[in-house]
């Protein structure tokens, strides 16, 4: 639970404070279904999550562990439906609100006050339980039997008269002791909320840039990217998985991972993506060979699963240019459709030093990799042996493959099909070489 004033530079809100992208941050919410259309109620709830608002369902089991909740329904008989008055009891700031105050901020821009806005009900079990036959819902609450009990704070300062149709005037004095405008929106706005969360939603954000950046799927980086942020506003700490449940938007398989981050301290599958994915790197030339100087950066990629090296080198450069250590060349992209080899051919440079340097950038795919790494380790004087060897022995070489040449040798044709070769080891033990060390290879 969240102990009260425990969070520094709370702000209350005033109309001239304009937010845009976290204007609902750290506001934890009910939507109430009944009646509001289904439609009109996504809308609402999309733009009520995209700005920071985290929708929890109507079986929250919050019991101690929120100080702020608002419950937003579209008329107070609907506030009848479906809330568990024993679970949300002990929230001292719990809030019963139109759907209009998220309309109305929504067009304003600002997180408004709820006061103009505020329904009345009460979390009395005998009154408010759903099976209630006392409660009609079509016509509402009657008004002699609802009152409000101090812990539900609905009712603001001032306003008291306004609620006098269906407020016990006994309990009147404890509710306006208890509750201010102040106390209502104490917690709503944080300039900066503690990370409750961060030990779930840092691995789940590391899923989703493996997703996108390595694996191309975009639609599952975003998944695990939301449910990250909603992790992130919210304003009290994870215990338990089945906290997760309640929050909209998370299934059952992202509760599961959440649930192995808590028992664990971490993630199977992250661990098992980062230990087989950005792939296999290798830097060959003469840096492989271990020369002294090297007159630029050969480096040689592959992916081991067989197919995401494609599309790889577009994000790669993308995220190395961001990284600023890409100089952005005007057309640094030679793509060899023939032989799926993706190049970059361009300059990069770290950060604390002044030099620039040329650099390669070669993705293969995993079948020619082995020959790949033959060629551009080289040298270039090895290179032309082992390639005139190779057509000796009836072989087309190349860094895409060992070729069986068809017909007579000066027509040049061979295969489209490589002889496999996994290792260099192979590719040499093919040609009845023995197997050189890169810096057995400065000839
Ligand atoms: N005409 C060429 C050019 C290159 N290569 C092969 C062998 C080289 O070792 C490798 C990488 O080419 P580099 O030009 O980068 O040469 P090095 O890395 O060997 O030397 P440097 O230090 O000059 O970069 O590609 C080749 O066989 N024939
Ligand atoms: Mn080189």
């Amino acid at each position: 639970m969240i102990p009260q004033g425990s969070k520094n530079s709370r702000r209350k809100p005033d109309s001239t404070d304009k937010l845009t992208d976290g204007l609902f941050s750290g506001v934890l919410a009910i939507f109430i279904e009944t009646g509001v259309s289904r439609k009109r109620l996504q809308v609402w709830q999309r733009r009520f999550e995209d700005l920071g608002g985290t929708i929890l369902t109507a079986a929250a089991n919050l019991l101690g562990r929120v100080d702020q909740i608002i419950i937003l329904a579209a008329h107070e008989a609907a506030l009848s439906k479906g809330i568990n008055f024993d679970r949300l009891g002990s929230c001292p700031n719990l809030n019963f609100v139109q759907f209009r105050w998220v309309e109305e901020c929504l067009k304003d821009g600002t997180l408004l006050s709820y006061e103009p806005f505020l329904l009345s009900a009460s979390q009395d079990e005998h009154i408010l339980s759903t099976d209630d036959s006392r409660l009609d819902a079509q016509s509402g609450p009657q008004s002699d039997q609802l009152y409000v009990t101090p812990a539900l704070a609905i009712v603001p300062d001032g306003d008291l008269r306004a609620c006098s149709e269906v407020v016990n005037e006994k309990r009147y004095d404890e509710v306006s002791e208890e509750c201010t405008i102040d106390t209502k929106f104490k917690a709503i706005c944080e300039d900066d909320m503690p990370d409750y969360n961060k030990h779930i939603s840092r691995p789940l954000l590391e899923l989703s840039e493996i997703y996108s950046d390595v694996l191309a799927d975009e639609w599952r980086s975003l998944t695990y990217r939301k449910v990250a942020n909603k992790l992130d506003r919210l304003p009290y700490q994870i215990l338990s998985a089945d906290e997760v449940k309640n929050i909209q938007g998370i299934g059952k398989s992202m509760v599961d991972k959440i649930k192995e981050i808590l028992c664990t301290g971490q993630l199977q599958k992250l661990f098992n993506l980062k230990a087989s994915s950005q792939a296999s790197i290798i830097v060959g030339g003469s840096y492989r060979r271990g020369n002294a100087t090297c007159g630029d950066i050969d480096l040689l990629i592959t992916h081991p699963d067989g197919h995401s090296h494609k599309g790889l080198l577009g994000r790669l450069v993308t995220k190395l240019e961001e990284a600023q250590f890409l100089i952005t060349c005007p057309n640094p992209f030679t793509e060899n459709i023939t032989h799926k080899v993706n190049t970059y051919m361009g300059i990069c440079k770290l950060p604390q030093y002044t030099h620039h340097r040329r650099i390669d950038i070669k993705i293969y795919p995993k079948q020619a990799y082995a020959f790949a790494l033959v060629y551009f380790t080289g040298n270039d004087v090895l290179n032309r042996r082992i390639r005139y060897l190779a057509k000796k022995k009836g072989y087309k070489l190349s860094d895409q493959g060992l070729f069986l040449r068809v017909g007579d040798n000066k027509t040049g044709m061979a295969s489209e099909v490589s002889i496999p070769c996994e290792t260099e080891e192979e590719v040499f033990q093919k040609l009845g070489l023995p197997y050189p060390e890169p810096h057995e290879r400065n000839w």
